[in-house]
Protein backbone atom coordinates (compact mmCIF):
# COMPACT_ATOMS: atom_id res chain seq x y z
CA UNK A 1 0.00 0.00 0.00
CA UNK A 2 1.73 3.05 -1.04
CA UNK A 3 0.26 6.50 1.43
CA UNK A 4 -0.93 9.19 -0.37
CA UNK A 5 -0.12 12.46 1.91
CA UNK A 6 -1.92 14.92 -0.71
CA UNK A 7 -5.38 14.36 -2.80
CA UNK A 8 -5.75 16.79 -5.81
CA UNK A 9 -8.43 16.90 -8.91
CA UNK A 10 -8.63 20.15 -10.28
CA UNK A 11 -11.01 22.85 -8.12
CA UNK A 12 -10.44 20.07 -5.06
CA UNK A 13 -7.34 20.13 -2.72
CA UNK A 14 -7.17 17.46 0.31
CA UNK A 15 -4.14 16.95 2.44
CA UNK A 16 -3.48 14.00 5.17
CA UNK A 17 -3.19 16.31 8.62
CA UNK A 18 0.33 14.82 9.45
CA UNK A 19 -0.18 16.44 13.30
CA UNK A 20 -2.54 13.50 13.92
CA UNK A 21 -0.49 10.80 12.46
CA UNK A 22 -0.15 7.90 13.78
CA UNK A 23 -3.05 7.81 15.67
CA UNK A 24 -5.56 9.29 13.38
CA UNK A 25 -5.62 9.49 9.13
CA UNK A 26 -7.44 12.74 8.73
CA UNK A 27 -7.49 14.52 5.37
CA UNK A 28 -7.83 18.05 5.64
CA UNK A 29 -9.63 20.48 2.96
CA UNK A 30 -7.20 23.15 1.49
CA UNK A 31 -9.32 25.96 -0.19
CA UNK A 32 -6.96 28.34 -0.04
CA UNK A 33 -3.86 30.29 -0.31
CA UNK A 34 -3.90 30.97 3.13
CA UNK A 35 -5.49 27.56 3.88
CA UNK A 36 -1.89 26.11 2.51
CA UNK A 37 -0.03 28.48 3.92
CA UNK A 38 -1.55 27.72 7.50
CA UNK A 39 -1.27 23.72 6.49
CA UNK A 40 2.48 24.58 5.98
CA UNK A 41 3.51 26.59 9.29
CA UNK A 42 1.99 24.09 11.32
CA UNK A 43 3.52 21.19 9.81
CA UNK A 44 -0.01 19.00 8.81
CA UNK A 45 2.16 19.13 5.73
CA UNK A 46 5.40 18.86 5.75
CA UNK A 47 8.75 18.01 3.67
CA UNK A 48 11.18 20.12 1.03
CA UNK A 49 9.14 18.86 -1.97
CA UNK A 50 5.26 18.99 -0.38
CA UNK A 51 5.58 21.82 1.30
CA UNK A 52 6.05 23.16 -2.75
CA UNK A 53 3.61 21.55 -4.09
CA UNK A 54 0.58 21.34 -1.75
CA UNK A 55 1.52 25.51 -1.54
CA UNK A 56 1.39 25.67 -5.85
CA UNK A 57 -2.09 23.39 -5.72
CA UNK A 58 -3.29 25.81 -2.51
CA UNK A 59 -2.90 28.60 -5.25
CA UNK A 60 -4.57 26.02 -8.09
CA UNK A 61 -7.44 25.72 -6.07
CA UNK A 62 -7.87 29.28 -5.06
CA UNK A 63 -7.92 30.24 -8.67
CA UNK A 64 -9.96 27.74 -10.16
CA UNK A 65 -12.24 29.00 -7.89
CA UNK A 66 -11.75 32.47 -10.00
CA UNK A 67 -8.86 33.91 -7.35
CA UNK A 68 -7.39 36.89 -8.46
CA UNK A 69 -10.27 38.17 -10.87
CA UNK A 70 -9.06 39.54 -14.15
CA UNK A 71 -6.14 41.04 -12.08
CA UNK A 72 -4.08 37.70 -12.10
CA UNK A 73 0.09 38.79 -12.11
CA UNK A 74 -0.08 40.59 -8.96
CA UNK A 75 -2.63 37.93 -7.16
CA UNK A 76 0.10 35.06 -8.18
CA UNK A 77 2.58 37.43 -7.07
CA UNK A 78 1.60 38.35 -3.73
CA UNK A 79 0.24 34.35 -3.34
CA UNK A 80 3.59 32.73 -4.14
CA UNK A 81 6.18 35.24 -1.77
CA UNK A 82 3.01 34.53 1.34
CA UNK A 83 3.48 31.13 1.02
CA UNK A 84 7.36 31.07 0.63
CA UNK A 85 7.53 32.80 4.10
CA UNK A 86 5.81 29.79 5.88
CA UNK A 87 9.03 28.13 6.12
CA UNK A 88 12.36 29.32 4.97
CA UNK A 89 14.70 26.74 5.07
CA UNK A 90 13.38 24.47 2.65
CA UNK A 91 14.13 25.72 -1.07
CA UNK A 92 11.52 24.29 -3.10
CA UNK A 93 8.51 26.33 -2.44
CA UNK A 94 11.05 29.57 -2.66
CA UNK A 95 12.55 27.40 -6.50
CA UNK A 96 8.98 27.23 -7.62
CA UNK A 97 7.11 30.71 -6.98
CA UNK A 98 10.50 32.23 -8.95
CA UNK A 99 10.24 29.74 -11.87
CA UNK A 100 6.33 29.81 -11.76
CA UNK A 101 6.24 33.86 -11.62
CA UNK A 102 8.33 33.86 -14.68
CA UNK A 103 6.29 31.72 -16.37
CA UNK A 104 3.09 33.70 -15.67
CA UNK A 105 5.08 36.81 -16.53
CA UNK A 106 5.53 35.27 -20.48
CA UNK A 107 2.42 33.34 -20.10
CA UNK A 108 0.80 37.24 -19.75
CA UNK A 109 2.20 38.61 -22.45
CA UNK A 110 -0.13 37.07 -25.12
CA UNK A 111 -3.25 35.77 -22.47
CA UNK A 112 -6.20 37.14 -21.53
CA UNK A 113 -6.62 36.60 -17.68
CA UNK A 114 -9.27 33.28 -18.20
CA UNK A 115 -6.52 31.46 -20.78
CA UNK A 116 -3.58 32.43 -18.39
CA UNK A 117 -5.42 31.14 -14.81
CA UNK A 118 -5.74 27.63 -16.66
CA UNK A 119 -2.31 28.16 -17.88
CA UNK A 120 -1.21 28.60 -14.41
CA UNK A 121 -3.24 25.85 -13.16
CA UNK A 122 -1.85 23.34 -15.70
CA UNK A 123 1.89 24.65 -14.64
CA UNK A 124 1.32 23.71 -10.89
CA UNK A 125 -0.39 20.37 -11.79
CA UNK A 126 2.56 19.41 -13.88
CA UNK A 127 4.22 19.26 -10.51
CA UNK A 128 2.79 16.63 -9.17
CA UNK A 129 3.51 14.25 -11.64
CA UNK A 130 7.43 15.73 -12.15
CA UNK A 131 8.01 14.95 -8.18
CA UNK A 132 6.98 11.25 -8.28
CA UNK A 133 8.84 10.38 -11.49
CA UNK A 134 12.15 12.46 -10.33
CA UNK A 135 11.55 10.27 -6.93
CA UNK A 136 11.67 7.18 -8.79
CA UNK A 137 14.80 7.91 -10.57
CA UNK A 138 16.18 8.76 -7.23
CA UNK A 139 15.31 5.62 -5.47
CA UNK A 140 16.59 3.80 -8.43
CA UNK A 141 19.98 5.38 -8.81
CA UNK A 142 20.83 5.40 -5.46
CA UNK A 143 20.00 1.42 -4.41
CA UNK A 144 22.31 0.89 -7.49
CA UNK A 145 24.65 3.38 -6.05
CA UNK A 146 24.44 1.59 -2.38
CA UNK A 147 24.70 -2.34 -4.28
CA UNK A 148 27.01 -1.17 -6.61
CA UNK A 149 29.50 -2.02 -3.16
CA UNK A 150 27.55 -4.88 -1.78
CA UNK A 151 27.50 -6.93 -5.29
CA UNK A 152 25.22 -10.25 -3.73
CA UNK A 153 23.71 -9.27 -0.11
CA UNK A 154 21.11 -7.27 1.21
CA UNK A 155 21.70 -3.83 2.91
CA UNK A 156 21.16 -2.25 6.00
CA UNK A 157 20.26 1.04 5.74
CA UNK A 158 20.31 4.12 8.37
CA UNK A 159 17.98 7.42 7.59
CA UNK A 160 16.69 10.43 9.22
CA UNK A 161 12.89 12.09 9.40
CA UNK A 162 10.71 11.42 7.12
CA UNK A 163 11.44 11.41 3.00
CA UNK A 164 8.85 9.17 2.29
CA UNK A 165 5.20 9.90 0.12
CA UNK A 166 4.35 11.94 3.69
CA UNK A 167 7.11 14.43 2.14
CA UNK A 168 6.73 14.33 -1.11
CA UNK A 169 3.98 13.98 -4.26
CA UNK A 170 4.81 10.17 -3.16
CA UNK A 171 7.95 7.53 -3.56
CA UNK A 172 9.83 9.14 -1.41
CA UNK A 173 13.65 10.55 -1.49
CA UNK A 174 15.84 9.03 1.10
CA UNK A 175 13.04 6.66 1.89
CA UNK A 176 12.57 5.89 -2.15
CA UNK A 177 15.60 4.63 -2.21
CA UNK A 178 14.55 2.07 1.09
CA UNK A 179 11.52 1.34 -1.22
CA UNK A 180 13.83 0.16 -4.26
CA UNK A 181 15.57 -1.91 -2.56
CA UNK A 182 12.93 -3.43 -0.94
CA UNK A 183 11.31 -3.99 -4.21
CA UNK A 184 14.83 -5.14 -5.45
CA UNK A 185 14.61 -7.55 -2.65
CA UNK A 186 17.59 -6.28 -1.47
CA UNK A 187 16.72 -4.50 1.84
CA UNK A 188 17.67 -6.64 4.92
CA UNK A 189 16.77 -3.56 7.45
CA UNK A 190 16.12 -0.07 7.71
CA UNK A 191 16.72 1.74 10.97
CA UNK A 192 14.73 5.06 11.43
CA UNK A 193 15.28 7.64 13.81
CA UNK A 194 13.13 8.73 16.39
CA UNK A 195 13.77 12.29 15.77
CA UNK A 196 13.40 14.68 18.24
CA UNK A 197 11.34 17.06 18.80
CA UNK A 198 8.92 16.39 16.52
CA UNK A 199 9.32 12.98 15.82
CA UNK A 200 9.10 12.79 12.11
CA UNK A 201 10.68 9.30 12.38
CA UNK A 202 8.40 7.86 15.23
CA UNK A 203 5.65 9.21 13.89
CA UNK A 204 5.82 9.31 10.07
CA UNK A 205 8.71 6.77 8.93
CA UNK A 206 7.57 3.92 11.02
CA UNK A 207 3.77 4.40 9.95
CA UNK A 208 5.18 4.59 6.37
CA UNK A 209 7.73 1.45 6.82
CA UNK A 210 4.99 -0.75 8.65
CA UNK A 211 2.17 0.09 5.96
CA UNK A 212 4.59 -1.06 3.27
CA UNK A 213 5.91 -3.84 5.19
CA UNK A 214 9.65 -3.07 4.81
CA UNK A 215 11.86 -4.67 7.86
CA UNK A 216 12.43 -1.61 9.60
CA UNK A 217 13.46 -0.96 13.57
CA UNK A 218 13.10 2.38 15.12
CA UNK A 219 16.05 3.81 17.29
CA UNK A 220 16.07 7.49 19.12
CA UNK A 221 18.48 9.78 17.89
CA UNK A 222 20.86 8.91 20.82
CA UNK A 223 20.65 5.33 19.57
CA UNK A 224 22.26 6.10 15.91
CA UNK A 225 26.05 6.03 16.75
CA UNK A 226 25.44 2.81 18.71
CA UNK A 227 23.77 1.46 15.79
CA UNK A 228 26.43 2.21 13.42
CA UNK A 229 28.88 0.27 15.33
CA UNK A 230 26.63 -2.66 16.60
CA UNK A 231 23.98 -3.02 13.80
CA UNK A 232 26.11 -3.47 10.34
CA UNK A 233 24.82 -0.38 8.85
CA UNK A 234 25.58 -0.28 5.15
CA UNK A 235 25.11 3.17 4.36
CA UNK A 236 23.55 6.29 6.21
CA UNK A 237 21.04 8.03 3.59
CA UNK A 238 18.81 11.36 4.59
CA UNK A 239 16.68 13.85 2.77
CA UNK A 240 17.30 17.18 1.98
CA UNK A 241 15.69 21.08 2.70
CA UNK A 242 18.55 22.47 0.48
CA UNK A 243 21.13 21.56 -0.87
CA UNK A 244 24.17 24.64 -1.98
CA UNK A 245 26.59 25.11 -4.24
CA UNK A 246 29.23 23.34 -3.19
CA UNK A 247 27.23 20.32 -1.91
CA UNK A 248 26.37 21.84 1.85
CA UNK A 249 22.84 20.01 3.21
CA UNK A 250 20.67 21.83 5.13
CA UNK A 251 18.14 18.90 6.86
CA UNK A 252 16.64 17.72 9.76
CA UNK A 253 18.24 18.77 13.04
CA UNK A 254 20.23 16.11 14.28
CA UNK A 255 21.64 14.94 10.37
CA UNK A 256 25.08 17.07 10.83
CA UNK A 257 25.79 14.40 14.01
CA UNK A 258 24.59 11.30 11.94
CA UNK A 259 27.27 12.30 9.53
CA UNK A 260 30.40 12.73 11.91
CA UNK A 261 29.33 9.68 13.31
CA UNK A 262 28.85 7.83 9.76
CA UNK A 263 32.64 9.32 9.22
CA UNK A 264 33.94 7.97 12.50
CA UNK A 265 32.37 4.50 11.92
CA UNK A 266 33.19 4.57 7.81
CA UNK A 267 30.31 4.41 6.71
CA UNK A 268 28.80 6.14 3.04
CA UNK A 269 26.68 8.94 4.23
CA UNK A 270 24.14 9.84 0.89
CA UNK A 271 21.82 12.73 0.64
CA UNK A 272 18.56 11.91 -1.49
CA UNK A 273 17.37 15.05 -3.11
CA UNK A 274 15.68 16.20 -6.63
CA UNK A 275 17.38 18.75 -8.25
CA UNK A 276 14.04 20.86 -7.16
CA UNK A 277 15.96 20.96 -3.39
CA UNK A 278 19.15 22.17 -5.22
CA UNK A 279 19.92 26.01 -4.85
CA UNK A 280 23.15 27.46 -6.58
CA UNK A 281 22.90 30.75 -5.75
CA UNK A 282 24.17 30.04 -2.52
CA UNK A 283 27.96 29.30 -2.93
CA UNK A 284 27.78 27.19 0.88
CA UNK A 285 25.99 25.89 4.06
CA UNK A 286 26.78 29.23 5.59
CA UNK A 287 23.95 30.87 3.86
CA UNK A 288 21.14 28.92 4.50
CA UNK A 289 18.72 30.14 7.15
CA UNK A 290 17.58 27.88 9.81
CA UNK A 291 14.07 28.36 10.83
CA UNK A 292 13.51 28.29 14.58
CA UNK A 293 10.29 26.43 15.58
CA UNK A 294 8.13 27.15 18.91
CA UNK A 295 9.52 25.77 22.36
CA UNK A 296 6.36 23.92 22.76
CA UNK A 297 7.56 21.51 20.27
CA UNK A 298 10.44 20.27 22.54
CA UNK A 299 8.90 20.52 25.62
CA UNK A 300 5.48 18.98 24.73
CA UNK A 301 4.35 16.19 23.19
CA UNK A 302 0.99 16.29 22.13
CA UNK A 303 0.07 19.17 24.73
CA UNK A 304 1.73 16.55 27.62
CA UNK A 305 4.45 18.66 29.25
CA UNK A 306 7.73 16.51 28.96
CA UNK A 307 10.32 19.34 30.19
CA UNK A 308 10.57 21.57 33.68
CA UNK A 309 8.32 24.78 33.19
CA UNK A 310 10.24 27.67 33.12
CA UNK A 311 13.40 25.78 30.91
CA UNK A 312 14.99 28.16 28.31
CA UNK A 313 14.44 26.43 24.83
CA UNK A 314 16.42 26.03 21.73
CA UNK A 315 14.89 24.35 18.53
CA UNK A 316 16.91 24.85 14.99
CA UNK A 317 14.65 23.09 12.66
CA UNK A 318 17.36 22.00 10.99
CA UNK A 319 21.17 22.04 10.63
CA UNK A 320 23.61 22.19 7.56
CA UNK A 321 26.12 18.82 7.05
CA UNK A 322 29.16 19.90 5.34
CA UNK A 323 30.21 18.46 2.02
CA UNK A 324 33.14 17.15 3.34
CA UNK A 325 30.67 14.01 5.16
CA UNK A 326 28.48 13.30 2.22
CA UNK A 327 31.02 10.65 1.36
CA UNK A 328 28.52 8.22 -0.46
CA UNK A 329 27.13 10.85 -2.67
CA UNK A 330 24.01 13.15 -3.40
CA UNK A 331 21.57 10.95 -5.26
CA UNK A 332 19.57 13.25 -7.51
CA UNK A 333 17.08 12.34 -10.14
CA UNK A 334 20.00 13.08 -12.53
CA UNK A 335 21.92 10.09 -11.21
CA UNK A 336 24.81 10.20 -7.84
CA UNK A 337 27.22 12.83 -7.59
CA UNK A 338 30.03 13.62 -5.56
CA UNK A 339 29.47 16.86 -4.06
CA UNK A 340 31.91 18.60 -5.70
CA UNK A 341 30.56 17.31 -9.63
CA UNK A 342 27.01 18.91 -8.30
CA UNK A 343 27.11 22.07 -10.29
CA UNK A 344 28.51 20.39 -13.06
CA UNK A 345 25.95 17.83 -12.66
CA UNK A 346 22.85 20.36 -12.39
CA UNK A 347 24.31 22.68 -15.04
CA UNK A 348 24.09 19.80 -17.21
CA UNK A 349 28.07 19.83 -17.76
CA UNK A 350 28.40 16.25 -16.57
CA UNK A 351 26.17 13.50 -16.52
CA UNK A 352 25.71 10.33 -14.68
CA UNK A 353 27.90 7.62 -15.52
C1 LIG B 1 11.95 14.84 1.19
S1 LIG B 1 11.62 15.73 2.65
C2 LIG B 1 13.04 16.65 2.94
C3 LIG B 1 13.20 17.07 4.40
O1 LIG B 1 12.07 17.79 4.98
C4 LIG B 1 11.94 17.38 6.37
O2 LIG B 1 11.80 18.49 7.24
P1 LIG B 1 10.33 18.85 7.86
O3 LIG B 1 9.71 17.57 8.33
O4 LIG B 1 10.63 19.84 8.98
O5 LIG B 1 9.59 19.49 6.71
C5 LIG B 1 13.25 16.69 6.67
O6 LIG B 1 14.30 17.62 6.87
C6 LIG B 1 13.44 15.93 5.37
O7 LIG B 1 14.69 15.35 5.22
Amino acid sequence: MTLEAIRYRPGSLQILNQLLLPQESVFDEIRSVQDGYEAIKSMKVRGAPAIAIVGCLSLAVELQAGGGGDDLVPFIQDSLSHLTSARPTAVNMGRAARELMEFTENESMDKGPEQLRESVIGWIEEMLERDVSDNRKIGNYGAQHILSGVPRDSVTILTHCNTGSLATAGYGTALGVVRSLHALGRLKRVYCTETRPYNQGARLTAYEAVAEGFPATLITDSMAALTMRERGITAVVVGADRVVANGDTANKVGTYQLAIAAKHHGIPFYVAAPSTSCDLSLESGRDIVIEERPPEELTSINGVPIAAPGIEVWNPAFDVTPHQLITGGIITELGVFLPSELQAALTGRLTAL
